[in-house]
């Protein structure tokens, strides 16, 4: 059992507890206590003395638990930050560092006197003041008394040590860091402007970001030269104990900032979180000189520049899916991730300092690849010696921080950001492998471009993946054509976002100079742009394959917008009408009909069907687009289920007349017909499952009002009380409709189950 008397240290911790938990328990036997030595406690205590009764008594509590009479630790530094600690830090808006023996590796003031030839006098003054032994104005006056230099002696001093020389390991990389993230360095020294100053200006730091003490020169009256050292200015704020938090509080008097920590060595530095309007943080730095009663009070000490660096917000991205767009989108990542300036290397830090906006993510980014033989080798070993995936997105580099892993799960682990970009009817399987296995906070976006149709009503992929996965999911949509990304074209995209900050974080994440993208606050209506141009443009393709010229296209393109609108909002009222003119929307459209595979494989397949020579959409899928995979024609059987059980075929007759020509029922010149060919009576292509993922169960609830927005054809009922035989025909002969087929439509290549139902009804 413990006994308060034995542990008197814990006791004060309960009480620091209520005053803002700034302090741990740290378990001091009594043994160590009643040691002999404790020196730099003792001193702490003086350095103390004007603070607050029971903040002093507190402090000088903590700090007797610092150190025994051997010079053993019996203390332990809190290396680890917690959670608060390291939320401030990753949220900082100003960065205060002490100088001396946190910026450089030594005491400016020490080495001068080095310099001038009194070294041991002056370090001995030092050191009592930094352990609080010493009050801080007498200190100083005493060591510059000692070293009693002229302005040639300073001027040699730095020509002789110049800043670069005398730099603590991995400063600079961390100002830089930091300065990358727009976060304000300030240096706050106990020492001397004269000495600060080349240093600051080395590391890039403005001159009105230094506060330090500035020397006191006796004048020649002849010549009107500075000549002799002769005390200093009292009237610095860092001339006097609690000076630091008093600089820090002008810093925040003059600038807006939420967020301040203090970095240093130093029982002064220290001292910057006491007092209101000091910082907000105070981490201790023990890389030059580990300081007892520092060590042992710091929220967050460090000893490495690197771990702070490390710790700065660093998002782990992964990407979920591998193919051509997949692949370009990674890329863009990987490029935005990878470091410009390696730290230590050429041209970091120094005053020409390069910001770095990679410093926000993780460098590495994990894709997941599903696996699969490529010319008698694993895909992801490929990619991960060439750096390039070359079945899916041959001839363009993706990075080499970009890491192909064959585990989804590996691939998800504790990343923050997560870009789900794989063909749409395989999401579901993905989302329902991930569940429970991504990062809590985690946020996410999708480049999936597709719908799936459950019992209850379309579900995108962003509403999927927030379901499964319980986090935040954006969407990124635009005119992307992954190979004309790849080649790093102009390309425009947006993010639908319901998360404003996550999609300012993913727009770090994407933005090159060739791809723009803004942010929209319709995610909705962005995904099913994306997700309704598919359609569209196999009409165009037939368009094409029909051998018609621009202006049918371009009929084409205005009536699947119409259409792609209509019922957006049908489906989700607040989609907003000026998401259909933003790049997710016409632009998408107009590049999809012109360059996309769904257009591609639809010209193909429509000169098949002319010349007698019928490919399924399936084969063309394969040969044409290499194991890529095509969206359109899953996409018109989803949609077109919806539309079937909410009576609302007529009102959308571009996409129900494209519908009937993939399945069969029409040749494809009824495209340019698209009014008649969604009128004819025609048997139904019978139940239609959502692509691989969907099964006979997936009944939907036909929509008790259809939208007012289009014209309902006279024999269009509106009756809801539509059985589930009606909703899901066995084969053609449970036709809602009693007609027969018009034409005698050719073979055709439909995909997934409604096509071999179609097939039957003929
Ligand atoms: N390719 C493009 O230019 C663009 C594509 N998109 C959309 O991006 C999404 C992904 O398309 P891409 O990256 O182009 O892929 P892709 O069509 O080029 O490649 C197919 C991908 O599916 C994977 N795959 C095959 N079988 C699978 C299975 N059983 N489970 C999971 N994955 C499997 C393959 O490994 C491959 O990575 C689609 O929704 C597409 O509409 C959006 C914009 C542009
Ligand atoms: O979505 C796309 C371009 O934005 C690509 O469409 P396709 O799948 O038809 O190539």
């Amino acid at each position: 059992m413990l006994l308060r008397s034995q542990y008197p240290v814990m006791q004060c911790q309960r009480r620091a507890n209520t005053g803002g938990g700034l302090f741990r328990p740290i378990l001091v036997p009594s043994a160590v206590r009643s040691s002999k030595a404790l020196t730099a406690t003792a001193m702490a205590a003086h350095q103390l003395r004007r603070q607050p009764a029971a903040e002093r008594k507190l402090r000088t509590c903590m700090a007797r638990a610092t150190v025994d009479g051997d010079g053993n630790k019996a203390y332990m530094p809190r290396t680890t930050p917690t959670d608060r600690v390291l939320s401030i830090w990753r949220k900082v808006d100003a960065v205060c560092f002490d100088v001396d023996c946190t910026i450089t590796l030594n005491d400016s003031l020490d080495l001068l006197a080095e310099f001038m030839g009194v070294k041991e006098q002056v370090a001995a003054l030092t050191s009592r003041a930094m352990d609080g032994s010493l009050s801080l104005e007498q200190a100083l006056e005493e060591r510059l008394a000692l070293i009693a230099c002229s302005p040639a002696d300073i001027k040699r001093f730095i020509t002789a040590h110049p800043p670069a020389s005398r730099l603590a390991p991995g400063i600079r990389e961390l100002i830089s860091a930091l300065q990358a993230r727009g976060v304000a360095i300030y240096l706050i020294s106990g020492g001397f402007r004269e000495l600060t100053l080349p240093i600051a200006s080395y590391l890039g730091i403005p001159k009105s970001n230094v506060f330090a003490n500035r020397m006191n020169w006796q004048w020649d009256d002849e010549s009107g030269e500075p000549t002799r050292l002769v005390g200093f200015d009292m009237s610095e704020p860092t001339a006097h104990n609690q000076g630091k938090p008093q600089a820090i509080a002008r810093i925040r008097h003059r600038n807006p900032y939420n967020t301040v920590v203090m970095i240093g060595d130093g029982i002064t530095d220290l001292e910057a979180v006491q007092s209101t309007g000091g910082a907000d943080l105070f981490i201790g730095y023990g890389g030059v000189v580990e300081r007892p009663a520092v060590a042992a009070e710091a929220e967050w000490y460090v000893y490495d520049y690197r771990t702070l660096v490390d710790a700065l917000a660093r998002y782990k991205v992964a990407m979920i899916g591998s193919g051509a767009w997949a692949c370009a989108a990674v890329r863009m990542i990987a490029q935005n991730t990878v470091r410009q300036n390696p730290p230590g290397g050429e041209g970091a830090g120094a005053g020409g300092q390069v910001p770095d906006p990679a410093d926000e993510f993780a460098e590495e980014v994990r894709m997941w690849v599903y696996e699969e033989n490529y010319q008698g080798r694993k895909l992801t070993e490929v990619i991960n010696e060439t750096h390039e995936n070359p079945k899916y997105f041959p001839g363009f580099s993706l990075g080499p921080n970009v890491l192909a892993v064959p585990s989804i799960e590996a691939a998800a682990e504790g990343a923050d950001l997560l870009v789900f970009c794989a063909p749409h009817q395989f999401m579901h399987g993905i989302c329902k492998q991930l569940m429970g296995k991504v990062k809590p906070g985690a946020a996410a976006i999708s480049l999936t471009k597709g719908m799936r149709v459950r019992p209850e009503g379309p579900q995108l992929i962003s509403q999927m993946v927030r379901r499964y996965l319980g986090i935040d999911c954006a969407v990124l949509m635009g005119a992307n054509i992954a190979t004309d990304i790849g080649r790093e074209q102009l390309s425009e995209a947006v993010i639908g976002y319901d998360n404003l900050d996550h999609a300012e974080r993913f727009k770090k994440l994407f933005q090159r100079p060739y791809f723009r993208v803004s942010l929209l606050p319709d995610p909705v209506g962005a995904e099913m742009c994306g997700t309704l141009k598919n359609i569209v443009a196999l009409g165009a393709g037939m368009v094409d394959g029909l051998g018609l010229g621009p202006n049918s296209k371009a009929t084409i393109i205005r009536q699947g917008l119409v259409e792609m609108r209509a019922f957006s909002r049908a489906l989700y009222p607040s989609v907003r009408d000026d998401t259909f003119l933003a790049g997710c929307g016409v632009g998408d459209l107009v590049a999809t009909c012109y360059g996309g595979r769904n257009r591609l494989v639809a010209e193909e397949w429509t000169r098949g069907q002319l010349a007698g020579q019928p490919r399924t959409f399936e084969e063309l899928e394969s040969t044409l687009l290499r194991g890529q995979k095509l969206q359109g024609v899953l996409t018109s059987n989803e949609v077109q289920e919806i539309l079937r059980v909410r009576r609302w075929e007529q009102q959308y007759p571009l996409f129900t007349t494209i519908n009937r020509i993939i399945n069969g029922f029409l040749p494809p010149k009824f495209v340019v017909d698209y009014e008649v060919g969604s009128q004819l009576q025609i048997s139904s292509p019978g139940g239609i499952e959502s692509g691989a993922e969907s099964g006979p169960e997936d009944v939907l609830t036909p929509a008790p009002h259809p939208p007012a927005s289009l014209k309902r054809s006279n024999n269009n009922n509106n009756n809801n009380s539509m059985s589930r035989a009606d909703r899901y025909p066995s084969s053609a002969s449970s036709s809602t409709s009693s007609a027969s087929p018009v034409s005698s439509p050719s073979p055709a290549g439909g995909m997934g189950p409604s096509s071999s139902a179609a097939s039957s009804s003929r």
